[in-house]
């Protein structure tokens, strides 16, 4: 659990359905203290500075639109652990929830719940131990032919007259040939692409440990 209290008000009392209880629940990003003048300045902006065309998302904790289950599928690769479902119909293109945690310099390779917010002042967001509903999505990987969502940046209201750039994941859009319109239905697993350098890395981790 981190040290440091930039946004004191991160914390939600209010935790969704199946939230682990070694889990902090966020619903606002959660800065430390340690972070850069040059990294706080480039990720958090005046409201005014925004540009008019951008939207600010609100913090809207525990979210509605989706929901935490366990996996208890033998053939679901995760199965055992936890995913995040659809609890309604979520249209193409649209906004889902921001992908809360620890946001810090450095990456830790360690965790499974990182992801980069900003490379040119090196600042991630772990989830490992603190984060939100969006710590629970999976890769599509052996589940689905295809993601059905993806993150995106977005700015985040953190309710002090300043806006955090953040994480967005958004459902994907419905696609040149309209594809993907009907967007996610009601019970379905919400699945991105982690990368395969995710994958990779982990591979190689394996690949060490185990040996020749
Ligand atoms: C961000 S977490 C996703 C939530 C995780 N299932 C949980 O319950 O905490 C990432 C971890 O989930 C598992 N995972 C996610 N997608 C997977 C996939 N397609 N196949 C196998 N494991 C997966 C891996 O253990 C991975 O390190």
């Amino acid at each position: 659990m981190p040290e440091d209290k930039r946004t004191p008000a991160a914390f939600s009392p209010v935790t969704p359905k199946n939230w682990p209880k070694d889990r902090l629940y966020l619903r606002a990003p959660y800065y430390s203290k340690s972070l850069s003048n040059e990294a706080s300045t480039a990720i958090i902006v005046k409201r005014e500075d925004v540009p008019s065309k951008e939207i600010v998302r609100k913090p809207a904790a525990p979210y509605k639109q989706v929901s935490i289950t366990e996996i208890s599928s033998p053939s679901h690769p995760a199965n055992g652990q936890h995913a995040l479902l659809a609890a309604q119909h979520i249209p193409a293109d649209s906004f889902i929830l921001p992908y809360l945690g620890f946001v810090h310099h450095g990456l830790n390779e360690n965790s499974d719940h990182e992801i980069s917010l900003d490379r040119d002042v090196d600042v991630a967001v772990d989830a490992s131990k603190i984060g939100n509903e969006a710590r629970f999505i999976n890769d599509y990987r052996g589940i689905a032919e295809r993601p059905n969502a993806e993150f995106r940046d977005i700015f985040f209201d953190l309710q002090d007259g300043t806006v955090g750039k953040a994480i967005g994941v958004f459902v994907l859009s419905a696609g040149k040939s309209g594809k993907r319109a009907k967007g996610i239905g009601k019970g379905q697993e919400i699945l991105v692409s982690y990368g395969k350098g995710f994958w990779a890395a982990r591979k190689q981790s394996t690949d060490a440990q185990t040996g020749p």
